[in-house]
């Protein structure tokens, strides 16, 4: 008999082998632990302990994870590569973010950062495209690609959504964006709005001579989704979009699966995350969320507009540079800055994270006093005067579009 116990799970002298995922935590112990026992409990939870002494007959693959550093409230475990089955998202979070998120051992924890080994990461397909899409798909140079989300974002029949993305592509804008929480519902239903829509986008081609496309939401119940994307392509669209939290990790493989088949590209909206990475003591970071989205395989992912727009806690920054940075060769992920993004936001928008972007506009398209169509004008006016260096003011002497949402706006950060 061997008995196993916390103890077992601490070694502040360990090296981590090369093989090995390493975590950095955020802890905060309950009242009556210390920092040593809290850790040594993440490590045993998130591998193969308990809360109990276990005494084990025979020799048993050592799976146990181990907590190999502390730096104040930060608390860094090494992961056994054997302890995960390779490729599988879910299975991975069920070790690293599972039972150790509620346990008493700990007041707070957060899943703060996480140091993928070459085995694991490679295990899954990541991006099929990534931030090729901007000169892929469309022909943007050195510019972001554009995209704006009818609002209200729920209630436009199928016809009004169509004419607002038709006035959206036409005015100058590359991507028209369902939102979030539109899919399937009575007023605008997913098939007439994925046939009617495309059909716009063709003529809004023709009018333009410039490469237009749409982020038709497929989120449902994994099966549904899949017979979702099947119709997209079929329909010759190049994008779907995903709810990637809400339908989960295992739903965006599938889907990753699918789309590959089809050459699809996958634009994932982030709904829901702020309830893992809004507090800042607790959950899962922004960081890791985007790393998961990366391995599992979307090509546009919202990451936020560095502060400069209506939602909170962004650090979009470094979001970004792990989307770009390099992952054993794996494909990019394009970082789409969206929430509350106008105009007169752009410029700064764009010295904070650079042009590698794409830009994501729903009010501050819609909300232009004259209109989608203007609104459409004076977004892309704004981000075509960023790229060529000219400042908003002067580029608005001879774009009436332009100046008016200046007017409007000017460079206020929306609540
Ligand atoms: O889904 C989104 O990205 C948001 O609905 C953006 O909307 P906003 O530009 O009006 O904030
Ligand atoms: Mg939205």
């Amino acid at each position: 008999m061997t008995g196993i116990t916390y103890e077992d799970f601490l070694d502040l002298d360990y090296d981590p082998a090369e093989s090995e995922l390493v975590c950095t935590f955020t802890v905060h112990p309950a009242s009556d632990m210390d920092m040593e026992a809290a850790a040594s409990r993440v490590a045993s939870e998130s591998s193969n302990g308990t809360w109990a002494e276990l005494q084990v007959d025979g020799t048993i693959t050592d799976l146990s994870a181990t907590a190999c550093g502390i730096d104040g409230d930060t608390v860094r475990v090494a992961y056994p590569e054997e302890l995960f089955e390779l490729g599988n998202m879910p299975q991975v979070l069920s070790c690293i973010a599972g039972n150790i998120m509620g346990m008493k051992a700990v007041d707070r924890i957060r899943l703060e950062d996480c140091e993928w080994p070459e085995g694991l990461a490679t295990s899954f397909v990541g991006p099929q495209f990534g931030s090729a899409v901007r000169n892929d798909i469309f022909d943007a140079g050195e510019r972001p690609i554009t995209a704006t989300v009818p609002k209200p974002k729920v209630g436009l029949s199928t016809d009004q959504h169509v004419q607002v993305g038709y006035e959206a592509w036409t005015g100058g804008l590359d991507l028209l964006k369902d939102d979030e929480n539109l899919t399937d519902q009575g007023f605008n239903r997913f098939d007439e709005r994925l046939t009617e829509s495309l059909a716009a986008r063709d003529d809004a081609q023709d009018e333009t001579g410039e490469k237009k496309s749409y982020l038709i939401n497929v989120t449902a119940d994994a099966n549904t989704m899949l017979e979702r994307v099947d119709r997209v392509a079929e329909a010759g669209c190049e994008y779907v979009m995903v709810d990637v939290v809400t339908c989960g990790w295992a739903a965006v493989q599938a889907v990753r699966e699918r789309c590959e088949e089809h050459g699809l590209a996958i634009h994932a909206h982030r709904a829901m995350h702020a309830a893992f990475d809004r507090v800042e003591t607790q959950g899962v970071s922004m960081r890791v969320i985007a790393q998961i989205s990366r391995l599992c395989g979307v090509d546009q992912l919202h990451t936020g507009t560095a502060d400069l727009g209506k939602l909170a806690n962004e650090d979009t920054v470094g979001i970004n540079e792990w989307l770009y940075g390099d992952l054993y060769g794996m494909t990019d992920v394009l970082p789409m800055a969206s929430g509350g993004l106008h105009p007169g936001l752009v410029p700064e928008l764009v010295k904070r994270v650079g042009t590698n972007i794409g830009v994501q506009a729903g009010g501050g398209v819609h909300g232009h006093p004259d209109g989608t169509h203007a609104g459409a004008k004076a977004f892309r006016q704004a981000v075509d005067a960023t790229v060529e260096g000219t400042s908003l003011e002067e580029y608005a002497a001879d774009h009436p579009e332009l100046q008016v949402a200046i007017d409007k706006w000017g460079t206020e950060t929306p609540r």
